[in-house]
Parts: structure tokens; C-alpha cells; sequence
């Protein structure tokens, strides 16, 4: 018998990825902060909603586009923002925002990335000229030195990013065990590639990179009044990364600000923290349709994207699963990642008798019953 084994979905990605990537990077990309409580929670708390589907309702053609911001993706599922993608494959983040682009996908680059902002546009521009949309939104850590902030927004607008990500959920970084117990370094031919040379060097010679840089550079004192004062500085559309309850979410509208991220970062800040789809309810209920909910967060399969849109997300973003996909096989990796999940959600609607999104309520998951002893 052959050992050969097609790769058949997410898990298999993230099993061969495992077996890829040596132990630096592993112990950055896979677990989340202290116990991985939360992490772990993130997928498993998808198992806790079931499908209730419907029959009979003509699902010959599936359309899983969705509108956002004025542009329309032919899916919703969007890469997420990871810092350090070049670790995984020497493509790095343009093999994500490459692969993003040819699906229909949105993207979102880290501002720690170890491509440029321009370095994108440049990776997606001949996609661009035969005929593909790519739409790449910009994650920002806000800086001590506003003026390094404000630098990189001009020129994500410049380099045609058409949205803010700012994450909220980072004034400190998040203890990750297994950095601290074998240290962490970026490898020496990488950088921070939105900067000039240098930057995170002094970070660099310290044991525990990561967290050294966002406690010497990323602002902490980060509150409200900052944010309003960010929507003054930008045309571009502010979403929140790192919303988790209803109270902030109102906070988002309030505050004039344009989109929510229901995120734990992955789990790797606050261990602890419910699942994002279980946050993602009340979230939406608070907003009532004021501005575009989206999701992140243990996403692994169509029928995770499915629930989440069911519960109000307007797209789902993908983490690791993009970082094990480029470790697999580079752009490709991630092509196949994005055929895998798409048709894992055309199947997961089909099944469940809805042919568009705008169709997906509530009504079609329920959380699971308590399975009653044999
Ligand atoms: C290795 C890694 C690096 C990350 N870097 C960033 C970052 O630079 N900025 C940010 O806002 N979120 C960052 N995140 C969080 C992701 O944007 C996203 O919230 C998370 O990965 C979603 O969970 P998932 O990996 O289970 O899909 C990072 C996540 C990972 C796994
Ligand atoms: O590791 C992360 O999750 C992250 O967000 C980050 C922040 C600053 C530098 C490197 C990574």
C-alpha cells in the first residue's frame, strides 16, 4: 500500500505544516498564551453549534459573494494579518496576498510583516492587470511615536490598502510559554520590512524578541479618545481588532469608528477569553446593523465559516491556517487552502438548502443539545 495521502482539508494542511517548520517558528505560530485554553476553545466551540438544515429549496447555484465597504469578494473567507509570514516560505506574505487576490478574497498585511506594504501592491499588480480585484487592508499596531503610525497610513493609502485594521488587544503581548521557555528570534536574513533597517534590532539581541519590541515601541496608554482622534487622520474605514463584548461594540459605533473584529488574536493575548464564536451573538446584536461585523479565530473547515456568518459575521478571517498553508507550498499552499475552505462552504449551503449568504440566519444552527446516554 502507498503512504501517499491527498491532502483533504484543513487539519491535514496544519498536520503537514507540523511536520515542515522547525521549532522557533512552531513555537511562535501554533500555541496561544499561557495554557492555550482559549486557542483550543476557539475550535472546539464551532462543535457546539450544530446545522439544522432545509430541503428541497433548488441549490443548483450556490453564490457565496459578500459585500463589504462597497466591494464585493466571491467569498468570505479573508486572509488574517500575521506578522513574520516570510518564517513560513520565502514568498511570505505575498504568496497570501497573491493567492487572496486570484480567490476574491480579502487580505489584511500585518505591520509587522516581514514584506512591505508597497512590496504587496507590487506582488498583486500584474493579477490586477489581467483582470482580478485585489483587496488588501492594512493592520495597525498604533506607536509610541505617533508619527511612525501615522507614516505607515499614508503610505498604506498610497499603496492602495482601502481599510485600518487597528488592534486593540495588544497594549502588552500575551505570555506565550513556549517563547519564553526556549527564547525566540526572528532569523537573521529577515526583517521588519515596513521599516528601515534596524528596527526591532536592539528587540532582536533579547531572548524574548516579540515582546521586548511592543513594550518598547507599541503604545499601551491606546484608549477611545486616540481612535477618534486616528479617524481624523485617514479617509480609509477604521474597523476594531479585538472586540469581544457588547459593551465595546457599542463603544465602536459611539466612537464614529467603522467595523469590528470579533477577536482573541488567536487566542495568544488574554488566556482565558471565550471563544470568538461564542462573543460573536452579542456582538452583532449590539451593532444592530450600524457597521459590518466580521470574525477570526479557529476557523478550519467551511461549516465554521457557515456558523459564523449565520450568527451575523459579514466574513471570517483565517490565521495559521494561511501561515501551515504557506509552509505546505507557498502561494500554491495557499490556493489550496482557499479551494478547500470555498468548497467546503458551497457544500456546507448546498446541504443546508441556501443558495446565497444574504440567506444564512439563525435559524439554520442551533447550539448542541446535551447527546442523551446509551
Ligand atoms: C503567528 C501569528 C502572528 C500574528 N500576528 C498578528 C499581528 O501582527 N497583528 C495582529 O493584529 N494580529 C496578529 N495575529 C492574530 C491574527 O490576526 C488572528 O487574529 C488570529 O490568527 C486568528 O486566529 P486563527 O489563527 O485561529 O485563525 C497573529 C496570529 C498568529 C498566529
Ligand atoms: O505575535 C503576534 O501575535 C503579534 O501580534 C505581534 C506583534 C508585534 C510584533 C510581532 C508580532
Amino acid at each position: 500500500m502507498s503512504a501517499f495521502k491527498k491532502i483533504a482539508n484543513i487539519q491535514d494542511i496544519e498536520d503537514a505544516a507540523l511536520k515542515k517548520l522547525d521549532r522557533n517558528v512552531l513555537d511562535y505560530y501554533g500555541p496561544g498564551a499561557q495554557d492555550n485554553i482559549t486557542n483550543k476553545d476557539n475550535k472546539l466551540a464551532y462543535d457546539r453549534y450544530q446545522l439544522c438544515p432545509r430541503v428541497l429549496r433548488d441549490v443548483s447555484n450556490v453564490d457565496m459573494s459578500v459585500s463589504i465597504f462597497g466591494h464585493t469578494f466571491k467569498t468570505p473567507v479573508f486572509v488574517a494579518a500575521s506578522a513574520m509570514q516570510k518564517m513560513a516560505n520565502p514568498i511570505g506574505e505575498a504568496g497570501a496576498a497573491r493567492s487572496a487576490c486570484k480567490n476574491g478574497a480579502g487580505y489584511s498585511l500585518s505591520t509587522v510583516s516581514t514584506t512591505s506594504l508597497e512590496d504587496i501592491s507590487k506582488s498583486v499588480a500584474p493579477l490586477e492587470s489581467q483582470g482580478h480585484q485585489s483587496v488588501r487592508w492594512f493592520q495597525l499596531y498604533v506607536y509610541k511615536d505617533r508619527l511612525k503610525s501615522l507614516d505607515l497610513i499614508k503610505r498604506a493609502e498610497n499603496a492602495g490598502f482601502t481599510a485600518l485594521l487597528v488592534t486593540a488587544d495588544t497594549p502588552y503581548l500575551g505570555r506565550r510559554l513556549a517563547n519564553i521557555r526556549h527564547g525566540f528570534m526572528l532569523p537573521d536574513h529577515l526583517r521588519l520590512a515596513n521599516f528601515d533597517k534596524g528596527e526591532g534590532d536592539s528587540a532582536k539581541k533579547d531572548s524574548n524578541y516579540i515582546s521586548k519590541y511592543i513594550s518598547d515601541q507599541i503604545d499601551p496608554s491606546l484608549s477611545w479618545k486616540d481612535l477618534k482622534w486616528l479617524k481624523t487622520q485617514t479617509k480609509l474605514p477604521i474597523l476594531v481588532k479585538g472586540v469581544l463584548t457588547a459593551e465595546d461594540a457599542k463603544l465602536v459605533v459611539e466612537n464614529g469608528l467603522d467595523g469590528i473584529v470579533v477577536s482573541n488574536h488567536g487566542g495568544r493575548q488574554l488566556d482565558g477569553v471565550s471563544a470568538t464564536i461564542d462573543a460573536l451573538d452579542e456582538v452583532v446584536q449590539a451593532v444592530d446593523n450600524k457597521i459590518p461585523v466580521l470574525i477570526d479565530g479557529g476557523v478550519m473547515r467551511g461549516s465554521d465559516v457557515f456558523k459564523a456568518l449565520a450568527l451575523g459575521a459579514k466574513a471570517v478571517f483565517v490565521g495559521r491556517p494561511v501561515l501551515w498553508s504557506l509552509a505546505l507550498d507557498g502561494e500554491k499552499g495557499v490556493d489550496l487552502m482557499f479551494d478547500i475552505l470555498n468548497e467546503e462552504l458551497r457544500l456546507t449551503m448546498a446541504l443546508s438548502g441556501v443558495s446565497n449568504v444574504s440567506q444564512i440566519d439563525k435559524s439554520y444552527i442551533k447550539p448542541l443539545a446535551t447527546r442523551s446516554k446509551l
